[in-house]
């Protein structure tokens, strides 16, 4: 990963003939919000994406830890690229999920610790997630379990994420999903742009600066991305803006 750059900048309009547009979800398209299913989705956000993808030639893609049929239902109305569960799992682009052993036992572990610990389990198509948003004091102890749970299931890998630790299938990331995406029309050739808010979205951010685009950072934080936007509703009207000048 390249060293972070502090961006400051606003990003650039796009340019339809040139960009490939990658976007994450959480904490870019919506907001934060206190448990997974209380995300509030913009009206039309689906259909502005399906707009925004026919100026782009189709080269708008959603790359995003949640699960893909989270992801189908929450925006519903866009039908192109999807990328879910980090990168395991995808739509539209003829690649496989990734699958290890020992999901159903991994789950039923997870889903244990979250009701002894009184945190938010979240059950994905690909592995779960801890959430201690209303348990902060509880992060320690949740990192120690997931990193316990690799060594009993060593096909997953332990994500940080917002509030939250995840367990995903091992050796997939977003980068990862840039590069796949990146070789499949109507990606290849065009300048990669990335937008992400969390240290999940860090490597892709890192990667579209890497290979000739440029990174969006959302919100706060240290970033390998050289411009910056300081929350989803900002990121919506560049989107939005995108739309009248390409
Ligand atoms: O890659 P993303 O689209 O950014 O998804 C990352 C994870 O986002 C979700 O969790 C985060 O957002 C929740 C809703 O705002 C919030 O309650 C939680 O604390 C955050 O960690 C989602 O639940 C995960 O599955 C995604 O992997």
């Amino acid at each position: 990963m390249s060293e972070p750059t502090g961006a400051e900048d606003a990003p650039p309009a796009l340019n339809a003939a040139q960009d490939a547009l990658f976007l994450d979800f959480d904490g870019c398209l919506v907001e934060i919000a206190p448990r997974p299913d209380a995300i509030i989705i913009p009206k039309e956000l689906g259909k502005t994406l399906t707009r925004l993808s026919e100026r782009l030639g189709g080269a708008l893609a959603i790359v995003s830890g949640r699960s893909l049929p989270e992801l189908e239902t929450y925006l519903a109305g866009f039908d192109g690229p999807m990328v879910g569960s980090h990168g395991a799992e995808s739509r539209g682009l003829g690649q496989e999920a990734v699958r290890p052993e020992g999901l159903a036992d991994l789950q039923q572990a997870m889903e244990d610790f979250c009701a002894e610990n009184g945190l938010l389990y979240e059950p994905k198509s690909l592995g779960g997630g801890l959430h201690y948003r209303a348990k902060p004091e509880l992060q320690l102890l949740t990192e120690r379990f997931a990193a316990e749970l690799t060594t009993r299931f060593p096909g997953f890998e332990v994500q940080l994420a917002k509030m939250a630790v995840e367990l995903r299938p091992g050796g997939v990331s977003k980068d990862r999903a840039l590069e796949m995406l990146s070789h499949i029309a109507p990606f290849t050739g065009r300048r990669p742009v990335y937008a992400g808010d969390d240290v999940t979205d860090e490597p892709a951010l890192a990667w579209a600066e890497a290979h000739g685009g440029f990174g969006v950072k959302v919100g706060d934080g240290a970033t390998a991305a050289s411009h910056r936007l300081a929350a989803p509703a900002q990121v919506r009207t560049w989107l939005a803006a995108a739309l009248e000048d390409c």
